[in-house]
C-alpha cells in the first residue's frame, strides 16, 4: 500500500518517470537502455538500467514507465496532496535532465485538458476540497508565490505574493509565471526551460465550527532545472552567457547534491545556504514536510550516462531522513478575525 507508506516514513520518497521516445531522439533509439522489471516483486517500483553490457538495478517508492499517462501520475499525488489541507507541509519537486520531462510532467501542455499537469491538477484539487470543506465550517485562505532563479546567491528577488480565491486566478497566475520564465533554446531541448522554478501555494485554514482549530500548511510545488553533465554541456552547443548560465545551474544543482549528503549523514551543518536553489528548497528538505521527488528520465541511448547520474543522485536522495512530518495544528488563541499565522 504505497499510501501508508507516504505517511509514515519520514524520507524523501521518490518516484521515477521514464518519458516516451520522441522523433528527435537520437540514432540507435531501438536499443533500449531502461527496462522496467515486470516480476512482482519489483512491478512498478523497479527500473533497470544498462550501459556497455552492465546492467544497473534501481528501486524506488514508484517507477512510470512511457506509457504512464499524467492522470496515472496525478492519482499517485493526489492523496499527498491533500495532505496540505489537513495541515502538513508537502513538496513535490522534479529532477533531471534537459528534455527529460520535468516540465511536462509539472506543468504539462494546458492547452490540452488531458495533458495537464501536477501544479495545476493539484491545485484544482486542493481548491475543490477546500470548497467542499466549507459545509464543515473550514474557511482556508490561499497565498500564491513563486520564486523563478537560476543563479547561485541566496537573496531572493522577484518574488510574487498574490492572495488567490480561486481556481480562475491561479491559472492565469501560472500562464503569466511560465511566460516570465526566461526560455532559451539549447541544441538539447527546444523548450529548455532556463530557470528554477519554485511555486508555493500557502493555506492558511481556520475551523469556526469546532473548536477553534488553526491549521497551516504550505503545498511546495517546484520544478528544477535540468542535469547537464559535462559531456552534456559540450554537446548541448552552449556558448558565452550561456555557457556561463548552464555552468550556475551545475554549480546550484552540485549544491544541492551537498545539502543532499549532509541530510543522510545527518551532520549538524547542513549547507543549505550555498545557493539560491538549496534556500529556496530549505522548507521542502528542512526535516518537518512530506517531500516527493521525481526523477525523470529520457529513454534515448545517448543520454545514458546522465540517466545513470540522475538515477544514482535519486537513489541517495530516496535513502535520506529528513524526519517524520509534523501536522501544524494550533488552538487558536485570539477571536480576533485577523489571525496571525506567526
Ligand atoms: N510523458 C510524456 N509524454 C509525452 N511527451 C513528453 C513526456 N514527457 C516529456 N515529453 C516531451 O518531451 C520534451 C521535453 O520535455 P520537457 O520540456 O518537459 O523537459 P524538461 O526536463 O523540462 O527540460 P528542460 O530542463 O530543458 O526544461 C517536450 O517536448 C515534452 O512535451
Amino acid at each position: 500500500m504505497p499510501m501508508i507508506k507516504l505517511e509514515l516514513r519520514g524520507n524523501i520518497r521518490v518516484f521515477c518517470r521514464v518519458r516516451p521516445l520522441l522523433p528527435d531522439d537520437g540514432a540507435g533509439t531501438e536499443n533500449a537502455v531502461i527496462s522496467c522489471p515486470t516480476s512482482t516483486e519489483a512491478l512498478g517500483r523497479g527500473i533497470d538500467l544498462s550501459q556497455s553490457g552492465q546492467r544497473y538495478p534501481f528501486t524506488f517508492d514508484k517507477v512510470f514507465n512511457h506509457e504512464a499517462s499524467q492522470q496515472d501520475v496525478f492519482v499517485e499525488i493526489s492523496q499527498l496532496v491533500q495532505r496540505a489541507l489537513d495541515g502538513y507541509k508537502v513538496c513535490i519537486f522534479a529532477y533531471g535532465q534537459t528534455g527529460s520531462g520535468k516540465t511536462y510532467t509539472m506543468m504539462g501542455r494546458p492547452e490540452a485538458p488531458e495533458q495537464k499537469g501536477l501544479i495545476p491538477r493539484s491545485l484544482e484539487q486542493i481548491f475543490q476540497i477546500s470548497q467542499s470543506l466549507q459545509s464543515q465550517g473550514w474557511k482556508y485562505k490561499m497565498q500564491y508565490t513563486i520564486k523563478p532563479d537560476s543563479n547561485g546567491n541566496t537573496h531572493v528577488s522577484d518574488l510574487t505574493i498574490v492572495d488567490v480565491c480561486s481556481i480562475k486566478e491561479i491559472s492565469s497566475l501560472l500562464h503569466q509565471a511560465a511566460r516570465s520564465r526566461s526560455v532559451g533554446k539549447t541544441q538539447m531541448n527546444e523548450q529548455s526551460s532556463r530557470s528554477h522554478f519554485v511555486f508555493t501555494l500557502r493555506i492558511s485554514g481556520v475551523n469556526e465550527v469546532c473548536a477553534f482549530v488553526m491549521r497551516q500548511s504550505h503545498l511546495h510545488l517546484s520544478l528544477l532545472l535540468g542535469l547537464f553533465s559535462v559531456e552534456r554541456l559540450s554537446r548541448s552547443g552552449a556558448t558565452g552567457d550561456r555557457l556561463k548560465e548552464t555552468q550556475d545551474i551545475n554549480k546550484s544543482l552540485s549544491c544541492l547534491s551537498d545539502v543532499i549528503f549532509a541530510l543522510a549523514k545527518k551532520e549538524d551543518h547542513v549547507p543549505f545556504r550555498n545557493s539560491k536553489l538549496t534556500y529556496l528548497l530549505q522548507p521542502c528538505l528542512g526535516g518537518d514536510s512530506k517531500t516527493l521527488m521525481f526523477v525523470n528520465l529520457s529513454p534515448d541511448p545517448s543520454s545514458v550516462g546522465e540517466s545513470l547520474c540522475s538515477l544514482r543522485f535519486a537513489a541517495r536522495v530516496n535513502a535520506c531522513e529528513i524526519g517524520i512530518p509534523q501536522r501544524q495544528t494550533n488552538m487558536r488563541i485570539s477571536q480576533n478575525p485577523h489571525l496571525s499565522y506567526g
